[in-house]
């Protein structure tokens, strides 16, 4: 579940106003707060570089000032900022001007002269929701990435494999080329986890893992489906005879001896392999005709692959 977790003081100020003693009146206030990143500048030209490389939580912004002015900071700021929300707060003599500054992009104001009791309590109500946004924001895509990945391998899982292999089926379709689908699976794995035990197991899954992303090219999909299966997408095999050196290239690899914990494990894998748009052009069909050539490898003994054949069966 999300618990937030926000170090308001932490954050990164921007103080924008031509009046160095305006700048220097909020710095301290802000410095005496406990605010640790605050820095200023007197020159709203240098403003949109500065957020660009820094990346603000809260930016102070002067309403009036010369050669350029406050609305014409926010509207170069929201020009240049792929992010939506631009964090400013803006200060001003003039209270008519407030709701032209809201409509501008501005999300709070300060009032000149300052009230520093009132400008504290602004400013740390807008970096708490900043913050809180922020987070919440990297939050969702660490789920993201976690509803896509598998925890063990950090491998694609079986929802990003079927997204990668649609983008390889629809390049395919427009290339007039194929995409071939691996599916592959380890032979007596049950034995490695009873004998050795579930933890030297796991560092032999994640290791097989690694082997398969080294053996295929950096477009291609290497998948976890769960237990001692994975799936593999590749990108343009141009013949059955490529298909077939790939597989076994990938077979030798995964026979090569694993070296955990002290111990020489050996290790062998079956394959099954359908070809896009050879054995189907549907892609739970192509998934289905790999998984049905393992099967038949697997039939015929360890260490060996099939290659679909043209009606499901
Ligand atoms: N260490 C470990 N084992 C797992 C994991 N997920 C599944 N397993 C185990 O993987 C084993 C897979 O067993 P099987 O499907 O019978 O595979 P196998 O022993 O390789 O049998 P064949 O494929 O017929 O050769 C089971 O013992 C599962 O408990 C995991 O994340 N880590």
């Amino acid at each position: 579940m999300f618990k937030a977790n926000i170090d308001i003081f932490n954050a990164h100020i921007l103080i924008v106003d031509d009046q160095r003693t305006n700048v220097d009146l909020l710095e301290q206030m802000l410095e005496a707060e406990g605010y640790k990143h605050v820095s200023s500048t007197t020159n709203p030209f240098a403003v949109v570089d500065l957020h660009n490389t820094n990346e603000y939580d809260l930016i102070l912004l002067d309403l009036k000032m010369p050669g350029m002015d406050g609305f014409q900071v926010m509207e170069e700021l929201r020009k240049n900022n792929s992010d939506i929300y631009v964090p400013i707060l803006v200060i001003t003599a003039q209270p008519s001007q407030k709701l032209e500054a809201f409509e501008a992009g501005a999300k709070d104001f300060i009032s000149k002269p300052f009230d520093l009791m009132e400008a504290k309590v602004r400013i740390y109500n807008m970096l708490e929701v900043r913050l809180l946004y922020k987070q919440l924001e990297q939050y969702s895509r660490s789920m993201e990435s976690w509803a896509m990945h598998d925890a063990l391998t950090g491998l694609p899982n079986r929802r990003l494999f079927v997204d990668r292999l649609t983008l390889a089926m629809a390049h395919a379709h427009r290339k007039k080329c194929t995409t071939t689908v691996i599916y592959l699976d380890l032979d007596g794995f049950k034995l490695i986890n009873d004998s050795f035990g579930h933890d030297v197991g796991d560092m032999l899954l994640k290791i097989v893992a690694d082997r398969l992303v080294a053996a295929v090219r950096k477009e291609d999909t290497v998948a976890r489906f769960g237990g001692d299966e994975f799936v593999l997408v590749l990108w343009e095999l141009d013949s059955p005879d490529g298909v077939s050196m790939l597989v076994s290239k990938v077979l030798m690899t995964l026979s090569e001896p694993y070296f955990i914990n002290g111990r020489t494990i050996r290790i062998s894998a079956c394959a099954g392999v359908s070809i896009y748009p050879d054995h189907s052009e549907d892609m739970e069909t192509l998934i289905k005709k790999a998984d049905i050539a393992l099967y038949e490898s697997k039939r015929i003994g360890k260490n060996g692959f099939s290659i679909a054949v043209d009606s499901l069966s």
